[in-house]
């Protein structure tokens, strides 16, 4: 572990220095391709118009014999796209993986001038990030960049779990984490088979009326996800990086989706993934604060002046706590708004009409 005052030097000679802070850029959906597969490869330049980011994927969903070509048609797709605004990452391969050193060699010395963020998967704890921010210096070094890549942990492991808040804290490379939630019930041993989203026997009933037990007896579905995803945003505000919902499975269930990705965004995460351009869309929509939120939050702000005091709004206590949860959606909605024109026009006319 570094000493807090060598936190921010640079781990090789010649490496650029790390960040001191996340750059704000929209990442509401992580949109997965396989840069391996001509279908979605040549989908690239069109889909870099309408996501925040696009990751190119060479771990779990690619076939064993079709690695090298992932990682060879990554390098390609990077060469060859304009990315304008949409942020480039790569997820690669585990690092116990046959596959993952050359990823690594290759991206960086390629293409690390393109790529944004490193996607890590199967991340244990600290060590695991230690070693690739040392590795990234090393190669940075070499490939003479001048600026540095940036590390994102999946949280698909129990001992990742455990060990969520030192991850997030583990290098000032560290951008996000995302929940892994198909891996992480397999190494917990967890009984679901789906790729997120609840299960229908993971519920809570109301009490019996009567003698009969199965009589009028309501039951609720409960999210699996909770505990992990909350544990993961505060592992992640405390260290200034940003969290993710990750994969929603059931491509088909468009209703689903969205209600797990509300719930995500509503407990503090910026994105999910999207593994089928249907799913674009809906993240783009639950991740971007409503306009109505937006026109009542700057309405709070606007009313409580300097911030402190209490004042009542349509019946609603506001007091320096409310307007800083306001000034939290104000602030996303704004830099949201300040790349998309359409988001910033219902922004004031939301706010135009609460204030008639
Ligand atoms: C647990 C985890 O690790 S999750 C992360 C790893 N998983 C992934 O990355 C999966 C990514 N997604 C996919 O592989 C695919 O979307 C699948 C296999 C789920 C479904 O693929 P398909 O059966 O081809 O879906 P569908 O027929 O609806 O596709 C429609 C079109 O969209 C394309 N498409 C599908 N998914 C994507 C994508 N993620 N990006 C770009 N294009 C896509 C298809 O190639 C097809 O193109 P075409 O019209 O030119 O034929
Ligand atoms: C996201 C991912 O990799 C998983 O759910 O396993
Ligand atoms: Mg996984």
């Amino acid at each position: 572990m570094r000493s807090p005052k060598d936190f921010f030097a640079p781990l090789a000679v010649g490496a650029p220095q790390p960040p001191r802070q996340i750059p704000v850029r929209p990442s509401r959906m992580i949109h997965f391709f396989d840069p391996g597969n001509e279908k979605m490869a040549a989908k690239v330049p069109d889909l870099a118009k309408k996501t925040d980011v696009l990751l190119g994927n060479l771990e779990d969903a690619v076939r064993a014999d079709r690695k090298e070509a992932a990682r060879a048609g990554l390098v390609s797709i990077a060469k060859a796209t304009d990315f304008g605004r949409t942020q480039l990452w790569t997820r690669v391969n585990s690092l116990d993986s046959p596959w993952v050193l050359d990823d690594l060699i290759t991206l960086v010395t390629e293409i690390g001038d393109k790529l944004d963020v490193i996607m890590i998967p199967k991340v244990e704890g600290a060590q695991d990030i230690h070693y690739v921010d040392r590795l990234l210096a090393q190669l940075e070094a070499r490939a003479g960049l001048t600026e540095p890549l940036l590390v994102h942990a999946i949280l698909e492991t129990a001992s990742g779990v455990a060990n969520v808040e030192e991850i997030a804290g583990a290098s000032p490379r560290m951008q996000g984490i995302s929940l892994g939630p198909a891996d992480l019930a397999a190494s917990r041993r967890m009984k679901t088979t789906r790729v997120g989203g609840g299960h229908p026997g993971y519920l809570v009933r109301t009490d019996p009326v009567g003698e009969d037990l199965n009589e009028g007896r309501t039951t609720y579905q409960q999210d699996l996800w909770h505990y992990t995803v909350a544990r993961m945003v505060d592992a992640c505000a405390m260290n200034g990086i940003l969290p993710y919902y990750g994969p929603f499975g059931d491509i088909r269930d468009v209703v689903a989706c969205e209600d797990q990705f509300r719930n995500a965004f509503l407990l503090g995460c910026v994105g999910a993934w999207s593994l089928h351009p249907v799913q674009i869309d809906i993240a783009k929509k639950v991740f971007s604060p409503s306009p109505a939120d937006v026109a009542w939050a700057r309405r709070v702000i606007a009313e409580m002046g300097d911030g402190t005091g209490a004042v009542m709004i349509d019946g609603k206590m506001q007091d320096d706590a409310s307007v800083k949860q306001c000034r939290v959606v104000v602030e996303l909605a704004d830099e949201l708004a300040a790349t998309d024109p359409e988001l910033a026009a219902a922004y004031d006319a939301a706010t135009k009409e609460i204030q008639s």
